[in-house]
């Protein structure tokens, strides 16, 4: 029998086989994914497992070696990032990516122009942009910055300064969010407010994140991706991930066993 598929049923992001060899060292050994649209999705593994190396892959910073990844049901490996950021998807850009003489707002409105295609010549016709100031300032709502609006970027705080990277990262539209380790950095009140704005700001959208601190990835994720030894061995609820066997050989049992007793010597 001969069905049409459901396009709603189309993964936001999919990996289908990929592999990355950097000369003879294969870093991902065949990763498969397939993340469903405004889905929130935790990628976890141990030190140097390759999630950094998936997201330079997903993000078009890094070309596969074999293998497919599709956005929104079309292939993306190949191309260059700024392709892949104008079919959609749009990666964390770290602190070093804000500039800090310039204010929030200015940021905030350098993000809009990027996703828009100008570049920074076009800075002093700024004021005339209505739109683009209009976006700016809706983003600096929805970040919590309001009141930061006039401050130069480099007098934030430093969790102010990640949530302006999240602002800038969004300011296009994309629909695919790509942020790696948000809290990183941040202390456990900071991370809690900081989880709570990511997902605001994710509403409707399909966020894929690394992460190291298993608060976050249990309070954020839908699903979690296990990243072991450039594989994905398990992708499933956190409880299912919890309770996996396999996950708790490779690598949950002693990462939790680590944080705990962490957190009992505090
Ligand atoms: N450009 C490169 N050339 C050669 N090897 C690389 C390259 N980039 C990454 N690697 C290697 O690939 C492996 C996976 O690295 P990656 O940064 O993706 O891991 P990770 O899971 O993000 O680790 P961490 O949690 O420590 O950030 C590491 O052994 C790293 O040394």
């Amino acid at each position: 029998m001969h069905t049409t598929p459901n396009p709603s049923d189309t993964p936001a992001l999919e990996l289908r086989d990929v592999w990355k060899r950097f000369g003879k060292t294969e870093i991902i050994r065949g990763a498969n994914l397939a993340v469903r649209a405004g889905e929130r999705v935790a990628v976890i593994g141990p030190n140097g497992a390759g999630k950094s190396t998936l997201f330079n892959l997903i993000s078009g910073r890094f070309e596969p070696s074999s293998g497919e990844i599709l956005l929104n049901g079309q292939r993306i490996d190949g191309k260059k990032p700024f392709q892949i950021n104008r079919l959609g998807l749009s990666r964390s850009f770290q602190i070093t990516n804000i500039f800090p003489k310039l204010s929030v707002f200015e940021n905030l409105r350098c993000g809009v122009l990027w996703s828009l295609g100008y570049r920074y010549t076009f800075l002093k016709f700024l004021a005339d942009l209505d739109d683009v100031n209009e976006r700016a300032e809706e983003l600096l709502d929805r970040i919590g910055l309001h009141k930061r609006r006039d401050t130069l970027a480099m007098n934030l705080t430093y969790a102010e300064q990640r949530a302006l990277e999240i602002g800038i990262t969004i300011a296009g539209g994309a629909n695919v969010i790509l942020l790696d380790e948000p809290t990183a950095g941040m202390s456990k009140s900071e991370t809690k407010r900081f989880i709570e704005l990511i997902r605001e700001v994710t509403v409707g959208k399909t966020l894929l994140t690394v992460e190291h601190d298993m608060g976050v990835v249990f309070g954020l994720a839908d699903r979690i991706a296990v990243v072991v030894y450039g594989e994905v061995i398990a992708f499933d609820t956190p409880e299912a991930v919890k309770n996996n066997p396999r996950v708790q050989e490779a690598y949950l049992g002693s990462v939790l066993a680590e944080q705990q007793a962490a957190e009992a010597a505090h």
